[in-house]
């Protein structure tokens, strides 16, 4: 099994808080894991700070055993779906094919290798049949489809998902999720945030549990100590959160 991610001692500052301290992650090819906290805990700003979008205090990124511009190059990044401009007049394709924009460069023309990915993506999310339909006449589902070809497209090691299933119907999420699946029996690690914390017991090999530093890591099954989840969320015994999650 190779080491898809490596945080190490990553600490954050933003508009002069502290919002992530000595963050410490490892995650192998092969694991589906979801990155849960509360509102504010640090999930989006960790996942930037990976993409190296944010400037880091302190601490170290690798992906695939490199850093800098070479491990971004790995890594494909599905922003929460209000973040994409939708109401840019382009094609579906044309969307996904923003996501090869890092390995074509900025003045390059699309070679035959990028239509071939942008297509391949497009048909993981059963999104062929509309790759002509100008963007902003997609539903919301079919925008986050998108969003997830257009980071397939990159070929990553490491997929990054903000939110994924937001506003999203059953089919769609069955779909995503059993697509997030695959693709990390396939050669990737995902990490994905979310607020659903049952689908994610259910649906993730690893949990890591955020607030603002990780609180605890490891199978669902091993993070079964009420005092993890109310040290993370900051609640008491009594909340029925405990005893929904079983
Ligand atoms: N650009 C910024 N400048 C200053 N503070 C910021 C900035 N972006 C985020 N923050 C703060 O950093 C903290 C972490 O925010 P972040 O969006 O990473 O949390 P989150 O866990 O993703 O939250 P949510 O579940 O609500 O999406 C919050 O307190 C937020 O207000």
């Amino acid at each position: 099994m190779s080491r898809a991610l490596t945080v190490t001692d990553l600490t954050v500052h933003l508009g002069g808080r502290r919002v992530l301290h000595n963050v410490n992650l490892a995650l192998d090819v092969g694991e589906f894991a979801g990155l849960i906290g509360p509102n504010g805990a640090g999930k989006t700003t960790l996942l930037r700070s990976v993409l190296g979008l944010i400037r880091t205090e302190s601490g170290r990124v690798d992906v695939a055993g490199r850093s800098g511009t070479q491990a971004r190059s790995r890594i494909g990044y599905v922003p929460q779906r209000h973040e994409f401009a939708w109401d840019f007049p382009i094609t579906v394709e044309d969307a996904v094919m923003t996501g090869r924009v890092r390995r074509i460069g900025w003045l390059r023309r699309p070679g035959v290798a990028d239509f071939d990915a942008v297509a391949e993506a497009l048909e993981r999310v059963h999104m062929a049949h509309l790759r002509s339909r100008p963007v902003g006449e997609l539903s919301g589902g079919q925008r986050q489809r998108v969003l997830v070809a257009r980071a397939l497209a990159l070929r990553p090691t490491l997929l990054l998902l903000d939110e994924p299933f937001t506003g999203l119907d059953m089919p769609t999420q069955e779909l995503l999720i059993e697509l997030f699946r695959e693709l990390a029996h396939e050669d990737k690690a995902v990490l994905m945030t979310t607020h659903d914390l049952v689908g994610a017991i259910h649906e993730c090999s690893r949990l890591c549990l955020i607030n603002r530093t990780i609180i605890a890591d490891g199978s669902p099954v091993e993070l079964n100590d009420p005092e993890t989840w109310m040290r993370t969320f900051s609640i008491k015994a009594t909340n029925p959160l405990l005893t929904t999650l079983g």
